[in-house]
């Protein structure tokens, strides 16, 4: 009896065995996985477009910080900051390369959280049952601006230390209770000990901001996994053509006629994720040559805000020739900063902290002030007005911050810079923006508008430069005036003729055909050319100087790699998957 049951078994696993074999090894390893039942979210086709995947670019960027960042932490020395932070440049080999790069990895990513916000607000993605992602989302957006801030300060340059020497002004002078105390945790012994002699005293800063800038990015892996969890929850908001009302996902039952996650998404993921990662090598290599380059008899110098070489070191001579700018992506504070009341008083630091922090709640309660049950741009015109305007301030701010740093900013400066274009949005957006209110029925009759932000923006800003010059043409009438005029004119016809067109025309996006403009045929053939190029890329590579600033050629050569991978896997997804 025993015998038998033993003899049954070998027999079982050997039949196991076999169908392993004839599976492929890799396949059998899925399938213990269990790939395929995993609940992970089935996708219809025309969802595979980058616009529903930007999370997932801000996700592998952050993946690449986390990398390079990991292999940076075996080589920084919080004892001596600027002088380590040079020579993982200059001796460490491909140093420069991993530096540039996290440094760029940062930037790149909150670049993309940006877009990936604006285009949830605009899609109603964070409409029921998204509220959680968006909130979290906000979080995660904070939270990527603060690893950022730490992770600059850690260099030990000017513009780190000064960036914090702001900060912590900043909160102290609100004269908050504990405000103090909070800059303390914060930034421990202050940026004095930047200066200190003793090796103990400069470490004890820059572990602190070290022990922070881990904390956060910590903090941003952890509620990352939430904020994924969710949205494999309820999958991504569906087009609105498919979905016009709250709430919008796709039943289960629905579900049931789209791709599954494995091996479709795999392929395009890891085709964006190879992309991204390209961009993020090539862009600070090709600027670290680019700055000192001679082009034309002229010498270029990269303006310090995207630098990827360090400025001069704290407190050293050259520092003080060095305008203080905060990292590029705080500039639009630091104009806030310099604003005056109407009455000319500057705003006190108490106010600012407070409108920020309100501004940043506001942003993260949308959800629940802005509940309207139709996912079009025209019920939700207000909060339209309002993203519209915050992306335009942010630009705004931001290139004022940079040319005019530190300068007051009168009352009536504002009202022209800010006010202005934000009467002109509420304008295009109230007018152009058709009934706010329509029937079910209506709806289903009637075709619903489509109005991109870039649109109203793009509008808005060449209606300014139109009014503006058309001013100054009607004060000191010129030649150099009237000729700028026309193309600014035809401008202003082609943007509100598109605002309008696209008040009238349908959502019509849902094709399943591939946007590629290329026929699969070329891709059949280009994918074996890609794979050719990028082998002799890579020998090539091996060729280049490893250690140094010259290493960046080889960064730029990997860069170049990944890219091309990343675009013949998606290659390879459109040949295979997209239908014709
Ligand atoms: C576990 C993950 C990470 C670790 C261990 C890490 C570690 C480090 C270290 C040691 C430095 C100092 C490099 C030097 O000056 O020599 C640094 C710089 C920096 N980190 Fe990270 N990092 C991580 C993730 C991130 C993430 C996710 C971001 C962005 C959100 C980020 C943004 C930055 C920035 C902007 C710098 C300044 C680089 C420069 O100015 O050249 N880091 N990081
Ligand atoms: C570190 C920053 C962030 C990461 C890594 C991240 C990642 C992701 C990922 C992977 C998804 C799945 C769909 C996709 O790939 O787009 C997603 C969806 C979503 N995220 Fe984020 N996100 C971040 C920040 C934000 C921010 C700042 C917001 C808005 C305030 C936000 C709101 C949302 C919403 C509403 C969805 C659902 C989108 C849909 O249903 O189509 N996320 N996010």
């Amino acid at each position: 009896m025993e015998e038998r049951e033993e003899k049954n078994k070998n027999e079982e696993t050997e039949r196991e065995e076999k169908n392993n074999k004839s599976q492929g090894f890799f396949n059998a390893i899925l399938d213990r996985v269990g790939i395929n039942e995993a609940p992970l979210f089935r996708t219809p086709d025309y969802m595979y477009n980058v616009s529903y995947w930007l999370g997932g670019l801000v996700a592998a960027s952050f993946v690449y910080t986390v990398i390079t960042g990991l292999i940076l932490l075996l080589l920084y020395e919080p004892a001596n900051a600027y002088a380590q932070t040079q020579a993982i440049i200059n001796t460490i080999p491909y140093g420069a390369v991993i530096l540039f790069s996290h440094l760029y990895g940062a930037y790149i990513m909150i670049i993309l959280v940006y877009i990936h916000m604006f285009r949830n607000f605009f899609k109603g993605s964070y409409k029921k049952p998204r509220e959680l992602q968006w909130v979290t989302g906000i979080l995660l957006l904070a939270l990527t601006l603060g690893a950022s801030f730490f992770g600059y300060s850690l260099v030990g340059d000017v513009l780190g230390i000064n960036a914090v020497d702001i900060g912590s002004s900043l909160l102290i002078g609100t004269g908050f209770p504990g405000a103090t105390t909070v800059v303390g945790w914060l930034f421990g012994p202050g940026i004095d000990a930047v200066e200190s002699s003793n090796p103990i005293v400069r470490s004890e800063f820059f572990d602190r901001i070290l022990g922070w800038h881990i904390i956060m990015v910590a903090l941003i892996g952890l509620l990352f996994v939430f904020h994924l969890m969710l949205s494999e929850r309820y999958g991504m908001t569906p087009s609105s053509k498919e979905k016009p009302y709250v709430p919008a996902y796709y039943s289960k039952e629905e579900q049931q006629r789209f791709n599954p996650w494995w091996p479709r998404n795999f392929v395009y993921m890891l085709s964006l994720v190879l992309m991204t990662w390209g961009i993020i090598l090539i862009v600070p290599d090709v600027l670290a040559n680019l700055n000192g380059a001679v082009i034309f008899g002229t010498k270029i110098q990269l303006p310090l805000v995207i630098n990827p070489f360090p400025a001069p070191q704290a407190f050293t001579t050259a520092a003080i020739h060095t305008q203080p700018y905060p990292p590029w992506f705080f500039l639009f504070l630091y104009k806030f900063v310099d604003f005056l009341l109407p009455n000319g008083i500057p705003l006190l630091p108490s106010m600012v902290v407070a409108i920020l922090v309100v501004g940043l709640v506001v942003l993260m309660l949308i959800p629940f002030f802005e509940n309207s049950n139709i996912m079009y741009l025209n019920s939700r015109k207000f909060w339209t007005w309002v993203m519209c305007v915050l992306i335009y301030s942010l630009i705004a701010l931001s290139v004022w911050g940079y040319f005019y740093p530190g300068v007051p900013a009168p009352f009536t400066e504002q009202a022209e810079v800010l006010g202005i274009p934000a009467i002109i949005m509420a304008v295009l957006i109230y007018f152009l923006g058709g009934k706010k209110k329509k029937t079910e029925k209506q709806l289903a009759n009637t075709q619903i508008p489509k109005v991109t932000p870039t649109s109203i923006l793009g509008t808005s800003v060449v209606s300014l430069l139109f009014a503006g010059t058309f001013g100054d043409f009607l004060l000191k009438p010129n030649l150099l005036g009237l000729l700028l005029l026309f193309p600014l004119g035809v401008l202003v016809y082609h943007y509100v003729s598109k605002l309008v067109k696209g008040f009238n025309n349908h959502d019509n996006n849902l094709s399943t055909k591939s946007e590629f403009p290329i026929t699969k045929k070329m891709a059949f053939f280009a994918i074996p050319v890609i794979l050719v190029i990028t082998i002799i890329l890579f020998v090539l590579m091996l060729r280049l100087p490893s250690v140094g600033v010259a290493s960046t050629y080889a960064g730029i050569d990997l860069g170049v790699i990944m890219f091309l991978w990343g675009y013949a896997i998606n290659l390879y997804h459109y040949l295979v998957y997209v239908k014709d």
